[in-house]
């Protein structure tokens, strides 16, 4: 696992890469690395700033309800992701090492499409998100937008298959998980391609 300054290293430049993308347009999406389990203690992004120009200090220690636990190495004055507890939950829950909430737009449209989940079935580009290509059928869960990281939380609980390491919030955006930032990244990239697909072929 990665120490906290190293981690917000890490989150500021997978941050600036994310904006290039348009993935975290004005100040919306948030980036968190846990950093131990027991306790749960995750570094993620702090909330409200331009997610481009994110300094190695612009994070927050958490704990498992995603609030700021402990000294912060980029001291008081920065308040944690609205998003923490979400993030908290998916770190405890499917064992994430790392958890990426992005506002990119495929993965919100799609879900005014298929509210009930997004299907997706033999592409050779599942191996990119963690899935066989072939005779492998991923339902990517779908869960109604809420203010409230628990409501969110269980609702993520609800429909969780440890296999498939992505929530899309209607009307919001996605969260993508992995082992560390840059298989989320890999995982987030192969997702935005498959979701893009499925709405082309639906058309
Ligand atoms: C225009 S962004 C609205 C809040 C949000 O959805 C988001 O992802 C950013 O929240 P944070 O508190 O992490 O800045
Ligand atoms: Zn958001």
């Amino acid at each position: 696992m990665l120490d906290a300054l190293a981690a917000g290293a890490a989150l500021a430049a997978e941050s600036a890469r994310y904006t290039g993308l348009g993935w975290m347009r004005g100040t919306s999406g948030n980036l968190s690395v846990t950093l131990g389990r027991d306790p749960l203690r995750l570094a993620v992004t702090a909330s409200g700033l331009d997610k481009g120009e994110l300094a190695d200090t612009d994070f927050v220690v958490v704990d498992a309800e995603g609030a700021a636990a402990g000294e912060q190495p980029g001291g008081a004055g920065l308040r944690p992701s609205a998003e923490a507890g979400l993030h908290a939950r998916i770190a405890a829950v499917a064992g994430a090492g790392a958890v990426v909430h992005l506002h990119m737009m495929a993965p919100v449209v799609a879900a005014e499409l298929w509210p009930d989940g997004i299907v997706l079935r033999d592409l050779e580009m599942l191996k990119g998100f963690g899935r066989a290509a072939e005779d492998d059928e991923v339902l990517v869960p779908v869960v109604p937008n809420s203010q409230d990281m628990r409501v969110l939380g269980d609702a993520f609980e609800a429909v969780h298959d440890p296999r498939t390491p992505a929530l899309v919030v209607a009307r919001h955006g996605v969260y993508v998980w992995a082992d560390d930032l840059m298989t989320a990244r890999h995982r987030a990239e192969c997702l935005e391609w498959l979701l893009r697909f499925a709405m082309e072929v639906a058309r």
